[in-house]
């Protein structure tokens, strides 16, 4: 356990809390933990600040973050499922992290999904309560908000999204196809087949995201950020009572090394792909593994980096007959493009000012998939399905986007006065599960990603009849079935898809990441031998060491998880003060007095 030469032990630099990582939940732990202003607390961010990324801001510049220095640019192992392709899995790399660069959706799940994780802490009562306090709920006059759901005095604002026509076609034809509207059923969490409006974390045309947590004004003197400085390793003491985390040792964006001390605890809060490295890094992982990588396994830890899990999803374009249904008109016709941007500068409104996702729907598909013999046979626990879920959770998710677009490889922009959108279909609770590995010990190279989507014959079922659900919605459905001219680019057939052999083919070529990587330090029961944490987050066999982030959870919601990394620092801020509180009333008055 020898330290590393560092460039610079100062001893200004110590804190109460170090937080390794400034994204979506290390930034809500800071700014909750920095509410008691006798607390030190020191986050540090990889990437840059965020008060000058545009991109960041605009919720439509969304894309532009990728492929430079504020994405981690990771890419994953061929996987074969999907004809040998490679995903790129970006992740926001500067003060906010992933939040600054996400979708913007606020889709929780069910309260199923967090009792699922059989966590005392963690019950779907409690989560939900968390993240309805990280948030401050604006209204919109034609939305039918659930208002006992959503929080009122939290950093984040969200408000719903004003819907292009030809979402509202998209909700018509959900609607006419068995998806009954309940406008707020994604902050309810409490239907499992519909169709609905998602609000978003965008305000005003500007996004929120969790540096507000601790920027803006929400700033305070007790919180010291420091941004391109990346955490190489934890550092420890050792005693009897065994290893306790005091400090990490750091890189700065000019090589410069530098040690920070922490006297209560350090918490890594990295994201799913970045979090796992920290602890293997330090000696924290499985033991075969690390030695590989000539690291000294200080705890053996086997399920650091595994249970990789994501959302799949694939896009399905259409062309409309009509125009300006969609926003094309706004993007891609002539130089519509440059009035739309002077638009956002001017008024902060516009295409560039949301997200383009449109009407979301949630379904199960117990009736469409009662014909498939893998379904019927397939192994089941009492009351569940085949994919382990309730039917109180959704087995598929779609949604429109109101234009052309999506990640990076489709460029077949409409650009000949041609008007596009797409209905996204997306499975939960996948079966198949990947892995992060260490490529090197080196901090500065990015880990090895192998998510092996569709990998589980389920897996692939579910979501081509999720597919052909979503073609039908689309081309029987009342408010699109007579506006669509065909596929898109205009070669293709898939419109025409009928049975679930026929979109297999379209899954294996599109299925694609929905950018929802988590659980590769997943917190679970003492009796789990793969479980990282235990469920307030401590790694097992440390002190004051904690992972807290969407790496944590056993198994991704049947959602979107921006709003499980709001509540896991919500609810790992809660914990944190109340073990100070509990250690410190451990202690002797006079001692505790002294503490503070
Ligand atoms: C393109 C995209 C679209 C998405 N869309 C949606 C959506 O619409 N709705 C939704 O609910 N979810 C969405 N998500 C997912 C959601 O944003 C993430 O699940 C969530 O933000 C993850 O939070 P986190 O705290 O775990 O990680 P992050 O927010 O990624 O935070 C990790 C932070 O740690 C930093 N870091 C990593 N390693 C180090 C290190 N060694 N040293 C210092 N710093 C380090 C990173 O730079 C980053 O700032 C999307 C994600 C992406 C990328």
């Amino acid at each position: 356990m020898s330290l590393e030469r560092v460039d610079s032990v100062d001893p200004l630099e110590v804190y109460d809390y170090i937080i390794c990582g400034g994204g979506t939940s290390g930034c809500v732990i800071a700014g909750r933990l920095a509410e008691d202003s006798n607390v030190k607390v020191l986050v540090l961010e990889a990437g840059p600040d965020n008060a000058d990324l545009e991109n960041v801001h605009m919720a439509g510049g969304w894309s532009q973050n990728f492929d430079s220095e504020t994405d981690w640019n990771l890419v994953t192992e061929p996987m074969k499922t999907i004809d040998d392709r490679q995903v790129k899995v970006s992740r926001g790399r500067f003060l906010g992290g992933s939040s600054g660069v996400n979708g913007t959706l606020c889709i929780r799940g069910t309260k199923q999904d967090y009792d699922d994780w059989e966590l005392d802490e963690w019950t779907g009562g409690k989560m939900f309560e968390y993240m309805k306090r990280a948030e401050t709920f604006h209204e919109k006059d034609w939305h039918k908000a659930d208002k006992s759901v959503h929080g009122t005095s939290g950093p984040l604002h969200t408000e719903p999204h004003d819907l292009a026509p030809i979402s509202e076609r998209v909700r018509e034809s959900m609607i006419d196809q068995g998806l009954p509207y309940h406008p707020d059923m994604f902050s309810t969490g409490e239907t499992p087949h519909g169709c609905g409006d998602v609000p978003r974390t965008v305000h005003q045309g500007i996004r929120t995201t969790a540096a507000d947590f601790i920027t803006k004004r929400y700033r305070r003197e007790n919180i010291t950020i420091k941004t391109e400085v990346t955490v190489n390793k934890i550092l420890f003491s050792q005693d009897a009572g065994g290893l306790t985390a005091c400090g990490v040792t750091t890189i700065s964006k000019n090589g410069r090394k530098v040690e920070y001390q922490a006297r209560k605890e350090v918490i890594v809060a990295g994201g799913a792909y970045c979090s796992p490295p920290i602890l293997m890094r330090s000696g924290l992982g499985p033991k075969e593994h690390l030695e590989e990588h000539g690291i000294e396994c200080l705890v053996d830890l086997p399920g650091v980096g595994g249970n990789l899990m994501d959302h799949v999803l694939c896009f399905i374009f259409y062309e409309v007959s009509e125009p300006n249904l969609t926003n094309d008109y706004l993007a891609y016709h002539d130089n519509a493009i440059a009035s739309t941007y002077a638009l956002y500068q001017e008024k902060k409104s516009g295409l560039l000012s949301t997200f383009p996702f449109g009407t979301f729907g949630y379904a199960r598909l117990d009736e469409r998939l009662k014909d498939s013999e893998l379904w019927q046979t397939a192994k089941r626990e009492p009351g569940r399905d085949p994919m382990g879920l309730l039917p109180s959770q959704p087995n598929v998710e779609f949604w429109n986007t109101e234009l052309y677009g999506g990640p990076k490889q489709y460029t077949d922009f409409p650009i000949d006065h041609k008007h596009v959108f797409s209905l996204c279909a997306l499975l939960f609770n996948q079966h198949s599960r990947g892995s992060v590995t260490l490529k090197s010990k080196d901090p500065l190279e990015n880990p090895v990603v192998d998510h092996n989507y569709l990998s589980d014959p389920l897996d692939m079922l579910v979501l081509s009849e999720a597919c052909r659900f979503a073609n039908e919605i689309v081309m029987n459905g009342k408010g699109t079935k007579d506006v669509i001219k065909g596929s898109w680019p205009a070669h293709l057939t898939h419109h025409t898809n009928a049975t679930r052999e026929d979109w297999e083919p379209h899954v294996r070529q599109h299925a694609t990441t929905c950018y929802h990587a988590s659980g590769t330090c997943a917190m679970g029961k003492p009796d789990d031998k793969n479980a990282v944490l235990d469920g307030r987050l401590r790694v097992r066999g440390v002190r004051n060491l904690r992972v807290a982030d969407v790496s944590s959870v056993p198994q991704v919601n049947n959602g979107h998880p921006q709003m499980v990394a709001y509540g896991i620092g919500e609810g790992a801020a809660e914990m944190i003060r109340e073990d100070a509180r509990s250690s410190l009333s451990k202690l002797a008055p006079e001692v505790a007095k002294l503490a503070v």
